[in-house]
């Protein structure tokens, strides 16, 4: 049986250039999509004489709505096309009032807009078959505030609602998504994000996060963490989470809004 093609955004390194090796020595055709047509060239080369699979690289500027478009497209028009690894991403430095509104309007671009755009794109045909994954990636940093890293770890949060929402929405019609959150792991995203080398923290190896996350991948889990060393906790947050939805339905406040304040 022939094997589904993935399409892999922010190939061109660290994560998603691990995720093509991976997906290439498990004999995937690939499709590969960052803004840095050479080394995914150097990449695809490579993994092209290792492995014998066939892998296309498309130069596009996730940030750009016309190059979206064009992921967009492929990802409609490429029945080949079965898996979607939507990992292109990048971080931001710097205190909230600091950061400028044109950094933040990429960073929201490129980690959301088309994170949805490109799962929005594939999920009618998906469906259609009734098969099919995405696999968007996420972060620890979208469940804690407390890091302060605000507007990138919102961006993350949305990710992982989007993925738990759709894994509601289309595991039912055939379509395995997957929200994958790591945490600090060794890849370029550091440097480029201006990070203060003192600021960040033990980092685990690029290719220990991505076998992790593949053999979440396998199990067909929903949200896979691999640095959480006891899967548990996540249980029991989702439990708790869980637990507060009848009162949702309440139609008066809770008690302990109806006395003045002290
Ligand atoms: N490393 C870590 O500690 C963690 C990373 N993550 C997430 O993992 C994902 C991958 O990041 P990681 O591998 O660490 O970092 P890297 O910086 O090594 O890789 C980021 C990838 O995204 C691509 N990319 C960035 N901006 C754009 C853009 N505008 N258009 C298209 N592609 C773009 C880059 O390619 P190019 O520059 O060629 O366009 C690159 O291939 C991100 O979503 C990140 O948030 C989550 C938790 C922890
Ligand atoms: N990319 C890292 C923070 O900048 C992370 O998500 O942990």
């Amino acid at each position: 049986m022939t094997k589904p093609a993935v399409l892999i955004t922010g190939a061109s390194s660290g994560i998603g250039a691990t995720y093509a090796d991976r997906f290439a020595r498990r004999g995937h055709d690939l499709v590969l999509v960052a803004r840095n047509a050479d080394r995914m060239e150097e990449l695809a080369a490579r993994l092209r004489a290792e492995t014998g699979v066939t892998i296309d690289v498309m130069q596009a500027d996730l940030a750009v709505d016309a190059d979206v478009a064009k992921v967009e497209a492929r990802l409609r028009d490429d029945k080949r096309i079965g898996v979607l690894i939507n990992n292109a991403g990048l971080a931001l430095a710097g205190a909230f009032e600091a950061q400028t509104a044109a950094d933040l309007a990429q960073l929201v671009g490129v980690n959301t807009v088309a994170v949805l755009r490109l799962a929005h794109a594939v999920a009618p045909r998906f469906v259609a078959e009734g098969a099919g994954a995405i696999v968007n990636i996420g972060s620890v940093v979208g469940l804690v505030p407390e890091f302060g890293q605000t507007v990138y770890g919102a961006t993350k949060a949305f990710v992982q609602f989007l993925s738990q929402g759709l894994a509601h929405e289309l595991g039912p019609k055939g379509v395995y998504v997957q929200a994958v959150l790591p945490a600090g792991t060794a890849t370029e995203i550091w440097s480029r994000a201006g990070a203060d080398p003192s600021q960040v923290p033990p980092l685990m190896d690029v290719g220990a996060l991505v076998d992790a996350a593949l053999t979440g991948f396998d199990r067909r889990e929903a949200v896979t963490i691999p640095p959480l060393q006891d899967g548990a906790q996540w249980d029991a947050y989702q439990g708790a989470r869980l637990a507060m939805v009848p009162s949702f339905g309440a139609t008066v406040p809770a008690p302990r809004y109806l006395e003045a304040a002290q």
